[in-house]
């Protein structure tokens, strides 16, 4: 009986490593495809391998607290703008997050069945001398209930992180509107500003293979036309199922909060705005952002770092 308590254990600890290292395999490809479809749109696609060396990925848990002291909805995240390229954000039962349209109307978007939220950042809009906007967005809940996201997403890499946008989409029509910048070290001084239900569209089923396919045309068509309306849109992306979207932000990322005071953990990382922290003092959040997720070995050595004592739920 003890025996088969441990090994159910050993399973259960295997199978959310698993689950962190499963979602960040399907959203770095969801990523590379929205890149790629981003670079077609601009006519850049000679750019692709050289623009994917310049990139690692982030993945980022935040648990919002509720407060049964108040009532009704608030904002729990205020308006802002993502500093990086592109994200990636995953909602679970609880919806809540909102974009602001051009118009400065706020339109709530709804985590359907499959679908992902994906949102520009400024490093993006600098990069495609602002062609495309980062669209401002917040989180506004009514706090009866915890909430979890996971935000995946692409970021300048920290050896590389000059942004300096291709030299072909500047010229004297459209000259260059920001000067080029280190982004860490953006990311130091960068005060977050108090500052989409957009368009779904369908990524089912496609992948970096099907390049010269109807389905890739069409959907880089709907990108085209979200980003420019939105900077951002809703992918529908069923390679990420219920048992894995369940599985991480129904139970393990919960979990992963359950660990005592962990608020208290020192951030650990020299990477501005890597490991845990709050956004924003008075608003009722904890997030904890992973990096280096290019091997599963490192995503184990992240949680080893954050608990040397070993940490259950990443084993
Ligand atoms: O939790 C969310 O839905 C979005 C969070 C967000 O915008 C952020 O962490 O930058
Ligand atoms: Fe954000």
């Amino acid at each position: 009986m003890k025996l088969y308590g441990l090994i159910l254990i050993i399973v259960s600890f295997s199978m959310v490593s698993n689950l962190v290292w499963n979602y960040a395999i399907h959203m770095k490809e969801l990523l590379q495809m929205i890149h790629k479809m981003v670079l077609e749109i601009l006519g850049l696609e000679d750019h692709y391998n050289s623009h994917m060396e310049s990139i690692d990925y982030s993945m980022r848990f935040t648990k919002y607290y509720n407060d049964i002291s108040e009532t009704g909805t608030k904002v729990v995240m205020p308006s802002h703008k993502d500093p990086n390229y592109i994200s990636i954000i995953g909602q679970h039962n609880i919806g809540g997050l909102e974009i602001e349209t051009s118009n400065g109307e706020w339109i709530s978007t709804t985590p359907i069945k499959n679908s992902f939220t994906v949102l520009l950042g400024e490093a993006f809009m600098a990069w495609t001398n602002k062609i495309f906007q980062a669209p401002c967005h917040r989180v506004k809940i009514d706090g009866s209930e915890e909430r979890y996201s996971i935000v995946f997403s692409t970021i300048p890499s920290f050896t590389n992180d000059v942004i300096n946008p291709p030299k072909e989409l500047v010229d004297e029509e459209h000259p260059l509107l920001f000067k080029s910048f280190k982004y860490y070290d953006y990311m130091k001084e960068r005060n977050i500003k108090i500052l989409c239900n957009s368009i779904a569209v369908d990524l089912s089923g496609l992948d970096l293979t099907c390049l010269h396919d109807k389905t890739w045309a069409v959907a880089r068509a709907n990108i085209a036309h979200a980003l420019k309306k939105f900077g951002g849109f809703e992918a529908v992306y069923d390679q990420i199922g219920p048992e894995l979207r369940g599985g991480l932000l129904g139970q393990a990322i919960p979990e992963l909060f359950e660990v005592p005071d962990i608020e208290k953990l020192i951030n650990p990382s020299q990477v501005p705005y890597h490991g845990f922290f709050f956004q924003k003092k008075g608003f009722p959040f904890l997030s904890l952002k992973m990096f280096e997720l290019s091997s599963k070995n490192n995503v184990q050595d992240f949680s080893n770092m954050i608990w040397p004592q070993g940490n259950i739920f990443f084993r």
